[in-house]
């Protein structure tokens, strides 16, 4: 088989149908349609009025106030990623995709990763939150629902949640998880971006998560000829790349440089190119 369907996403071999190399665009709109499906079914009112008649609307007035609806229709940034990612973990328990030795996440930038690491624990709170009001309530109307004939869906949306938290629970372990994992952060030669890589570093030390190398993109190469420009920006990159020696976060990583080369790195060949210097 030379493509997969994953919710949305296409796992395609980046070079013909032989290539050991894939690749997997995740839509995170499709990938979210199954949760928001099961949440919209659950999103009658009906059971909510037999309640207040019953004098249990409080409990139904504190669902609503736990946001199950927006935490499903407009998520907490970070989820489409934990989304993606808990996808690609499902589809590599398929015994036939055991000859993948590399997956590489190519994360969203600084702020939504640091976000992804604290969702798992934000989601396991309130996702648990909700089954355990949800449970109080499925006892105390469960002769109702059924007359409304709303007990499967309701089940449903109950155990695509609780799937959901058990799935963002291994993409808490499967970072923080050093046999397995590195994180390898990707900066570039300004004061900004290393103030930001130096930062992300200490959040990630704070989470558990395992970084050992930082990469350091688009490294001005040695010139013989140096114009008034390039010789100011090589200035400039040499006291960047001497923050990240004296900067008591990053010092300790192995820095890796790659050089900016004269042209777009597009393509298997330029990328193979660029990797062959990085990973010499
Ligand atoms: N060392 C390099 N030399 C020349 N061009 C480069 C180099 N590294 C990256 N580029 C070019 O810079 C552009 C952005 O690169 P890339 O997609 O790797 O950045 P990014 O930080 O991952 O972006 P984003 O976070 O938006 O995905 C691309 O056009 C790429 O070809």
């Amino acid at each position: 088989m030379s493509s997969f369907d994953l919710s949305g996403g296409m796992l395609v071999p980046v070079e013909g149908p032989d290539s050991p190399l894939f690749a997997l665009e995740i839509n995170p709109e499709k990938a979210r349609e199954e949760f928001r499906t099961a949440n919209q079914k659950n999103g009658g009112t009906g059971v909510k009025d037999f309640m207040d008649s019953m004098g249990l609307g409080a409990l139904a007035e504190q669902l609503g106030e736990l946001k199950l609806g927006e935490l499903l229709d407009t998520p907490p940034p970070g989820l489409d990623e934990a989304i993606a990612i808990s996808k690609v973990m499902q589809f590599l328990e398929a015994q036939e995709y055991s000859m993948f030795s590399r997956i590489v996440f190519d994360t969203a930038p600084t702020g939504h990763t640091l976000r992804l690491l604290s969702l798992p624990d934000f989601l396991d709170a309130s996702i648990g939150k909700i089954l355990k009001l949800r449970s109080k309530i499925a006892s105390a109307t469960s002769a109702i629902k059924s007359v409304f004939g709303q007990e499967v869906q309701q089940q449903d949306a109950a155990n695509k949640l609780e799937q959901l938290r058990e799935r963002m629970v291994k993409v808490r372990e499967l970072f923080r998880d050093t046999e397995s994992t590195e994180f390898i952060i990707v900066t570039i030669p300004t004061v900004m971006a290393i103030s930001e890589s130096s930062r992300l570093h200490s959040s990630l030390k704070k989470e558990s998560v395992p970084v050992k190398r930082l990469i350091v993109n688009q490294v001005l190469p040695p010139s013989t000829s140096d114009c008034k420009f390039c010789a100011i920006k090589r200035k400039d990159q040499t006291r960047a790349l001497d923050m990240i020696r004296n900067d008591p976060e990053l010092m300790g990583l192995n820095v890796i440089e790659a050089p900016l080369v004269d042209m777009e790195i597009r393509g298997v060949p330029a990328l193979r190119f660029l990797g062959d210097i990085v990973w010499k």
